[in-house]
């Protein structure tokens, strides 16, 4: 089945953080969240994690540089956990598809409907997100998906083998502890996990991050 092509796009510490323990994730300098926002404005879908609304509460808009259209916001939320006063869903300059489960709760997705979301229920425990991006692409036309995080829904995609190319800006920070850019039960060695294909390094304008960009490999 034909699906998006996924970016997944995020800045990390030197350590490999995009949240500290205390969720604190303002990481990426004026000039990268600028870049950001012209991958958002690239792409006809955003993706993020429901940890990333309850966190950040972002608006997953492309407001910094010129866009044709603003993406849909799609957040998965397989237990519908994200509040309902969330930019995602009160901020109407995009449309939302919020993806969630079979174990939510139904008044939820019904207040959710009336605010004017979507709502997907796409799996019993868990989002099949392969699903998601074949509807995405089928029934809305999805070309390119951009995926904001956070750290598991980034280990899914790489895990389900989804994600097609990879853009982290590393910046000059130290965490410690906190979220890490992937996030989950993890490879054993590096035979189990994808190969990545580094397409450019290049230095942030501001001269102290340096931004990554890997490609795939598939098969
Ligand atoms: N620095 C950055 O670039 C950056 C980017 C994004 C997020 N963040 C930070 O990352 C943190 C959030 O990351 P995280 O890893 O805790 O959470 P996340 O944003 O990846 O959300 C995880 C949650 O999403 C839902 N979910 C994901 N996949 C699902 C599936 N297949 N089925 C059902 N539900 C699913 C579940 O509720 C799960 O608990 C926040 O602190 C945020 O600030 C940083
Ligand atoms: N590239 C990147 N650098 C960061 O330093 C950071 N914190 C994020 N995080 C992604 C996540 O989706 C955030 O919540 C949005 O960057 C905020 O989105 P808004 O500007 O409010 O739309 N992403």
């Amino acid at each position: 089945m034909p699906k998006p092509y996924v970016i997944i796009v995020s800045a990390a510490s030197i350590d490999g953080r995009i949240a500290s323990k205390t969720g604190y994730s303002r990481l990426s300098c004026p000039f990268d969240l600028r870049r950001l926002h012209e991958v958002r404005a690239s792409v006809d879908a955003i993706m993020v994690g429901a940890n990333t609304v309850i966190n950040d509460d972002p608006s997953l808009t492309p407001r910094y540089v010129k866009a044709i259209k603003n993406p849909i916001r799609v957040i998965i939320d397989g237990k519908l956990r994200i509040p309902l006063t969330a930019k995602v869903i009160t901020n109407k300059e995009a449309p939302t598809i919020i993806v969630t489960t079979e174990q939510s709760d139904r008044n939820k997705t019904a207040q959710l409907m009336n605010m004017g979301v979507e709502v997907w229920v796409m799996g019993k425990e868990r989002v099949n997100l392969r699903d998601v991006l074949e509807k995405l692409f089928t029934e809305k036309g999805v070309k390119r998906v951009l995926v904001e995080g956070g750290g598991h829904l980034n280990w899914e995609l790489i895990k389900e083998e989804i994600a097609d190319e990879i853009r982290l800006t590393i910046s000059p920070y130290v965490f410690g502890a906190g979220t890490s850019f992937i996030e989950g039960e993890g490879y054993p060695t590096t035979m189990e996990g994808p190969r990545l294909r580094l397409k450019s390094v290049n230095i942030c304008e501001c001269g102290q991050e340096v931004v990554l960009d890997y490609t795939i490999e598939k098969g």
